[in-house]
């Protein structure tokens, strides 16, 4: 692998695999509200005395697909419900409910508020494709073409491995590699070539998994340290400051 460093990240690279919330678009701070909402609600209304804390998003949420995070983060107070499936309706308490439940919410917000790319994320898109470096986007959301609309950030991206598609291959989600070396197949490029951008620890992981060209770390909250620990190359706060 090419030796990764700040001061020339393009070194060896011709791909650039980019997770997207948090990464390229503010939303996964609306992730995070409407996680937050979900589980300050279910927990109450079974009467659990352990709240949801800021803490749980880290630690059993980010950067996993939806119904992964819901079934984690239960997980993590001891509590098993049924899973239900991809149709059930919000109010139903099943993995996939309490999952749908969340969706609603992150939605309702990204229709109010319209969603506005990091500058620097953009300035570092504009950079890369000068470069003739091709720009892929591989999110566990299943809303990530939606949010890349909404951002006026589709155009730049042939290829958009989200959750959808994730689980019409059969591809098992962050912390995995599967679908970040699933898109690398659909560009036609070895891993190795590839640089994966990340700002969750499970993200980090999964491009940490396998023989990528590197992985930049984004730290948008997870911490600096904890994203290195997880197998980043580097971390930014900013993709500006590579520029
Ligand atoms: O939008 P969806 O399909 O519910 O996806 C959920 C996840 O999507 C990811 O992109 C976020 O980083 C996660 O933190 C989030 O929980």
């Amino acid at each position: 692998m090419t030796t990764p460093s700040p001061s020339n990240p393009w070194s060896g690279a011709k791909a650039i695999l980019f997770d997207l919330d948090g990464v390229l678009t503010p939303t996964a701070d609306v992730h995070e509200e409407a996680w937050q909402h979900l589980f300050d609600g279910y927990l109450s209304s079974i009467g659990s005395t352990e709240g949801y804390r800021g803490s749980d998003y880290f630690e059993h949420i980010d950067g996993k697909p939806r119904f992964d995070g819901v079934r984690d983060f239960l997980a993590s107070r001891g509590i098993t419900l049924p899973e239900g499936g991809l149709g059930d309706m919000p109010s139903l308490e099943t993995v996939h409910g309490l999952g749908n439940r969340k969706n609603k919410v992150f939605n309702d917000i990204i229709a109010n508020d319209g969603v506005t790319p990091y500058p620097g994320s953009v300035r570092f898109i504009a950079e890369a494709q000068s470069r003739g470096l091709i720009l892929a986007v591989v999110s566990s959301s299943r809303n990530a073409p939606a949010v890349l609309k909404a951002a006026g950030l589709e155009r730049h991206f042939p290829i958009v491995v989200d959750g959808q598609v994730a689980n019409a291959k059969g591809l098992p989600g962050k912390p995995d590699p599967a679908t970040y070396l699933y898109a690398a197949e659909q560009l036609g490029l070895p891993a190795n070539t590839c640089i994966v951008v990340e700002d969750a620890v499970s993200g980090v992981q999964a491009g940490a998994g396998a023989d990528f060209h590197s992985v930049i770390g984004v730290n948008r909250g997870a911490g600096a340290q904890t994203l290195l620990d997880a197998g980043a190359s580097y971390v930014v706060d900013d993709l500006a400051e590579l520029l």
